[in-house]
């Protein structure tokens, strides 16, 4: 995924490209404190939007929203109908810390940090940037 950093080619202006995903997953918080409902396991439909930011290349693109499935479907695969707490790094998986763990693998594989937003309801929404 290589993503051009300077703006030249779009007169200053930074050009945001943004693909949403979606999986299933279930989630327990241990650290909250004893009795409150999010200690109990539960599901929720997720949704992250993933955003790269730059100029364009030769092909008018940010890049192609190929490059950025291939890269970002994989790591959401690895989600999707499981049980958060399982995975490795998401023993205590809050939104914020599923954000940082998204971030944290994308920029691992594709050397690119991007934007990221975790909707863990259609009300709530976290973001690292
Ligand atoms: N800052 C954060 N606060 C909370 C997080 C979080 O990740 N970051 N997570 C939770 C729980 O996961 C909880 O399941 C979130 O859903 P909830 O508050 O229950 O929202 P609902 O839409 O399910 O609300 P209902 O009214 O119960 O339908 C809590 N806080
Ligand atoms: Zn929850």
């Amino acid at each position: 995924m290589t993503v051009i950093h300077d703006a030249t080619n779009t007169g200053g202006q930074i050009v945001r490209v943004t693909a949403t995903y979606s999986f299933e997953a279930a989630h327990f918080l241990p650290k909250v404190p004893e009795g409150h409902k999010c200690r109990r396991l539960h599901g929720h439909n997720y949704r992250v939007d993933v955003t790269v930011a730059g100029g364009l290349d030769a092909r008018g693109f940010v890049l192609d929203y190929a490059e950025l499935d291939a890269v970002v479907q994989p790591i959401i695969d690895e989600l999707d109908h499981r049980c958060l707490n399982d995975i490795p790094g998401l023993d205590n998986p809050t939104s914020e810390i599923l954000a940082l763990w998204l971030r944290d693998r994308i920029a691992k594989k594709a050397g690119a940090k991007p934007t990221i937003r975790v909707w863990e309801t259609p009300r709530y929404l976290v973001e690292v940037a």
